[in-house]
């Protein structure tokens, strides 16, 4: 081979500094490469299995998909070879030179360079096919794309750069081969493979398969002839009584694309109409991808335990696409296109089916500790089921958890918040807004003073679903900060008169000046029956969005996306503020002297909403001239 061969490419920043990582790793479960290995290996023939249903010529040669692992102690090499699809060399640049996924963005993304804290993101993110270089001082990985007569070898020792070269391979497929460091000598003893095999790669479909050792000097010990170590059949088809939790959780691993240990491990045969095996988890952490805006499902779709697709957005409602897993159908044809696959009416009824396993799985686990765990992770997104699935919505209203102005850290459901409701309580009350905060807001001060219970909802979503009529049990959910609130049929719960009001009459004169004073800004001025310790709130008229909403609109998308509508100005006219003011409106020239409060007092509203004031210059000089005239 010439020189001019061998093509020397660096990797993808993002590449180094996680390859950095892993060379220079500590991690305690270096074992896992050999999963990441074997686990890419098996999607390989997943890949071409599919690929040879309308391209039969692919594996006509070697119809027999396995992967087998070779040790060489003296070269201490261990070698993993597939015959799956392959890379061409495109492809061994792509996958192999770059971060084509984007959990390992996001791992790398992550990384502080603090080596204890970066070392730990490796167990919870997995990081694939780069997990070699924990253990290995060099890889070199030579494929051949099903069909084609090209072979490519990749090497590299992890070290900023890899080559690529022209290579022979007998048939299709890919071999990494491993130089394993000084000290990791244990990936050489076949005894310690077959136990890492068992522990994390029983559950791939296929055989993984330890090759005879070809050393001469075989002495006890040493592996004498190819050995099976895997049960290599689909997991899914085993009986459940068969399949130990760990076993679970590796397919899980492999299947999800996942690191952690799953929340709920749900498997059935569904038999009658349609038939098909599902085995699905509910992840026990959320991804970091959750909030993704494609909300796509990455279910592995087989027909007949052959690997069809993980895209096929109509196996799962956006709502469920944290749900990890496998479906196994025997009805859908094996050819099926895709595209064929998303219309097709049986995808529908297995849809059907999963949501309806999925819930009731929630349903029965819902009065467990555990619950909280998955509300925390997925409640956000199970809720937008509330907004897409009318025809669920109410079970998922059932699920759901909620924190409100008397939970304190803990949650509540609607069932719990109904039975608390007060005498002559007649809607569920719920304000929107940001986490932190969301709990002051001034809004809620006369429900407290009822002491009426409220919602807090802080998931974006939130301002989506409670906008869409739905109710629970006849009574409707109703925002405190939008239009009327008529709370005089429930008794107060502590003495609300703290002082009396200002003389009506002076309210009505401050109230007029202050609608002359801020004119098209606000939509009305009018006394609260909200307030009892602020002396100002604003609150969306009765048609209008919400403001919670709208400021989410704007952060989303943009200004236009929900122009800055003028809101009322509530006013309490209890407040030692607001009745001097009035005492004020009754005087001369009484609209001059208000111009600058009424001002005040509405960009204090918005602040306290969580708005900028709306001219912040003329918001500063007003504040500094009032206290000027307050210290002098
Ligand atoms: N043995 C192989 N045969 C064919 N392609 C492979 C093989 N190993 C890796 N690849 C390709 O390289 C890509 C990157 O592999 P890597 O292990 O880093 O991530 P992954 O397998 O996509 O994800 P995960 O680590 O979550 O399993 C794969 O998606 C695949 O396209």
């Amino acid at each position: 081979m010439t020189a001019e061969s061998i093509e020397t490419r660096g990797f993808e920043a993002e590449v180094a500094r996680l390859l950095h990582l892993m060379v220079h790793s500590v991690y305690s479960e270096k074992e896992i490469f050999l999963r990441e290995l074997i686990s890419n290996a098996s999607d390989a023939c997943d890949k071409l299995r599919y690929a040879a249903l309308t391209e039969p010529a692919l594996t006509a040669d070697d119809p027999n998909f396995r992967v087998e692992i070779s040790l060489a102690k003296d070269a201490r090499t261990l070698t993993i070879a597939d015959n799956g699809i392959g890379m061409s060399k495109d492809e061994l640049i792509a996958n192999l030179g770059t971060i084509a996924r984007s959990g390992t963005s996001a791992f790398v993304e992550q990384l502080s360079g603090d080596a204890a804290s970066d070392v730990s993101l490796i167990g919870r993110f997995g990081v694939g096919f780069y997990s070699v270089f924990m253990v290995a001082e060099a890889v070199e990985v030579v494929s051949r794309r099903a069909g084609s007569d090209e072979a490519w070898s990749w090497e590299s020792d992890g070290a900023g750069t890899y080559r690529l070269k022209p290579a022979t391979r007998a048939g299709r497929g890919t071999t990494v081969t491993l130089r394993l460091r000084e000290g990791e000598d244990e990936f050489l003893d076949a005894w310690r493979l077959k136990r890492i095999v068992k522990t994390y790669s029983d559950h791939i479909a296929l055989p993984v398969i330890l090759k005879a050792e070809a050393d001469e000097a075989q002495t006890d010990g040493e592996q004498k002839e190819d050995e099976t170590l895997n049960s290599a059949s689909a997991l899914w088809t085993r009986p459940k009584s068969e399949i130990t939790a760990e076993q679970y959780a590796e397919f899980y691993r492999h299947a999800g694309h996942a690191a952690d240990e799953p929340w709920a491990t749900i498997h059935w045969k569904a038999e009658g109409t349609i038939e098909y095996t599902g085995l699905l988890f509910i992840p026990g952490t959320r991804p970091f991808d959750l909030f993704d805006p494609k909300r796509e499902s990455r279910l592995k779709l087989y027909v007949r335990r052959v690997f069809i697709t993980d895209s096929c957005e109509a196996l799962l409602p956006g709502y469920l696409r944290f749900v990890k897993g496998i479906v196994d159908s025997a009805d859908l044809p094996l050819n099926i296109s895709r595209e064929m696959l998303q219309e097709s009416p049986l995808t529908a009824k297995i849809r059907s089916g999963l949501v309806k396993k999925i819930l009731s799985e929630l349903e029965k686990r819902a009065g467990d500790d555990g619950f909280k765990t998955f509300w925390d992770a997925f409640g956000p997104v199970l809720k937008e089921g509330l907004y897409e699935d009318f025809e669920r919505r109410e079970q998922i209203l059932k699920l759901a958890r909620f924190k409100t102005t008397k939970s304190g850290d803990e949650t509540v459901t609607l069932a719990e918040y109904a039975a608390r409701m007060r005498p002559n309580q007649t809607a569920l009350y719920f304000i929107t807004g940001d986490a932190a905060t969301v709990a002051r807001s001034p809004q809620l001060e006369a429900f407290k003073a009822r002491d009426i219970e409220v919602l807090l909802l802080s998931d974006p979503i939130d301002d989506f679903w409670t906008g869409t009529g739905l109710d629970w049990e006849g009574k409707p959910f109703q925002s405190v900060t939008r239009g009327d609130i008529d709370l005089s049929q429930i008794p107060a719960a502590e003495d609300e008169r703290k002082g009396e009001d200002a003389p009506e009459g002076a309210i009505a004169s401050l109230i007029a000046a202050a609608k002359l004073a801020l004119g098209e800004a606000v939509k009305d001025v009018r006394v609260s029956k909200r307030l009892t310790d602020s002396p100002v709130c604003l609150v969306a008229a009765a048609g209008d969005m919400d403001m919670h909403l709208a400021r989410l609109m704007r952060a989303a998308r943009g200004r236009d996306a929900a122009p800055d509508e003028a809101r009322i100005l509530e006013i309490n006219p209890r407040h030692p503020l607001v009745k001097a003011l009035a005492a004020r409106a009754e005087g001369d020239g009484a609209v001059d002297a208000l111009d600058d409060a009424a001002h005040l007092l509405l960009d204090q509203a918005r602040i306290v909403e969580g708005e900028a004031p709306s001219d912040p210059a003329a918001f500063a000089r007003r504040l500094s001239e009032v206290m000027v005239r307050a210290v002098a």
